[in-house]
């Protein structure tokens, strides 16, 4: 999906203060999210601050594959004219998901319930990740998988009509959470997910948004039952994303790491089933100030700001893994600075990502001369103490946006300077990462 097919180098050397006013991105699971409900809805959904980053133009394209409109307006607003819930067709080439577990898992729950047959492709990385998180509660709605085992290619022929299921995730994953909800859209009766721990809620918010009937109860051992009325009609919206907390997370933590630095954020979501980033940078000592609260496409958004600080080590809680499970590497790097031992843990999940996010940042960090040792569900990291870590060593992204921006930020404050081997990644969520960095002080070498 990127437009170049060699790798991108990316190389990142210490740098002065970081400083000025940025707004990030517009947020990639809520970009997705609206694309898919607005193709479902009956008329046009308008959508204002999409991400156009490479994972929602696939979803983008999906939608337009199955029937629906998708366009972008010269002033950077999206139009979808919907083709109601039941009204998807046939694709007719397979569908390229490029790197995108959300547009892969999310689709394959709409696609579920509707009598289509659609094969979905990817990436390298994508083709690693495994799906049978998602066959197993389809299945049981009467869709049919076949292709590659529980990886991609996966053809799935959908159910018409699906049955209705009641299904406990076995995973904290709101992409399960959200295949499952999605194929109950056109599934005559109500379909029930139960989650144990609590995962973004994106889906259940947009959903009521659109009209669908949605209720979440609380049960006796406290997890959260998500119901949802099939057969129903969303009406079209008109939709602005907040900006991305998991991109947001990448200048917070160049600020925090580069001596005399001041930045601000703005337009962040601020989604609690999000912020576990800020909890997380709490549990180290550092209070991220919260500037102007607001609201946007039915979520909360505000202005960070963030100064240069000396993080105190410490173990993150692994309960609030679920609600920062996308900013762990960059939490890492955060912790290669802070003074002592940080302690990861319960995060199994970082092993199904991307990459095996725990694999792949041990290897980075220990290349770049910071203390680590890996563990089978998390890290241990040994802080430096605020000081300039090594560096000067080349790290694989292993087509991970995250990694490649994770290590590009600790570059910024390393003794010889740290190259990403391919940074072409990064434009699946945040295309304009290295301007932004740029405006704030830190440019590439
Ligand atoms: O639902 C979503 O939009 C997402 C859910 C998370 O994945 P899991 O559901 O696999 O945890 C997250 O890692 C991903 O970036 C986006
Ligand atoms: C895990 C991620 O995305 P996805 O699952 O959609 O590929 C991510 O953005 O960090």
């Amino acid at each position: 999906m990127s437009a170049s097919v060699t790798p991108v180098p990316l190389c990142l050397s210490a740098t002065g203060p970081l400083s000025g006013r940025v707004r990030v991105p517009g947020d990639k699971s809520i970009s997705h999210r609206a694309l898919m409900l607005g193709a479902l809805a009956v008329g046009e959904t308008v959508i204002d601050g999409l991400l156009e980053g490479e994972d929602v133009h696939a979803t983008a394209a999906a939608m337009r594959a199955m029937g629906a409109q998708a366009e972008r307006s010269a002033e950077g607003r999206w139009h979808v004219q919907g083709v109601g819930v039941g009204g998807l067709l046939q694709p007719q080439g397979a569908l390229d998901m490029g790197n995108s577990g959300t547009s892969t898992r999310l689709l394959a729950g709409l696609v579920a319930s509707h009598a289509i047959r659609a094969t979905f492709v990817g990436d390298a990385s994508l083709s690693k990740r495994p799906m049978q998180r998602i066959i197993t509660p389809l299945s049981q709605m009467g869709a049919r998988f076949s292709g590659n085992g529980d990886r991609l290619p996966m053809t799935v022929d959908g159910a018409s009509p699906a049955l209705p299921i009641e299904y406990r995730l076995p995973v904290a994953s709101a992409q399960v959470k959200s295949a499952v909800l999605l194929a109950g859209l056109n599934t005559p009766g109500i379909t029930r997910v139960i989650e144990s721990v609590p995962t973004r809620d994106h889906s259940e918010r947009m959903l009521r948004g659109f009209g669908a009937q949605v209720t979440v109860e609380t049960l006796p051992d406290g997890a959260r039952r998500i119901s949802v009325q099939g057969e129903a009609e969303l009406k079209p919206q008109q939709i602005t994303v907040p900006g991305d907390i998991s991109s947001a997370a990448f200048p917070l933590v160049a600020a925090l790491v580069v001596p005399g630095s001041e930045v601000v954020i703005e337009n962040v979501g601020l989604n609690p089933t999000r912020t576990g980033i800020l909890d997380a940078l709490a549990m180290l000592g550092l209070e991220v100030a919260i500037e102007s609260r607001s609201e946007a496409g039915g979520e909360p958004v505000g202005v960070l700001r963030v100064r240069h600080a000396l993080l105190k080590g410490g173990e993150v809680d692994p309960a609030i893994a679920p609600l920062m499970i996308d900013e762990y590497p960059i939490l890492m790097v955060a912790a290669a600075f802070a003074e002592g031992k940080t302690v990861m843990r319960g995060l199994e999940e970082l092993r199904v990502k991307e990459s095996d996010r725990l694999a792949v940042m041990a290897a980075g960090l220990v290349a770049c001369g910071v203390p680590i040792e890996e563990l089978e569900d998390g890290i241990v990291i040994q802080g430096s103490g605020g000081a300039p870590v090594p560096g000067g060593a080349t790290v694989a992204s292993h087509l991970d946006h995250r990694i490649a921006m994770s290590f590009a930020v600790l570059g910024l404050n390393a003794k010889a300077p740290v190259v990403v081997d391919d940074a072409r990644p990064i434009s699946t969520s945040f295309p304009d990462f290295l301007p932004l960095m740029a405006r704030l002080g830190a440019l590439p070498r």
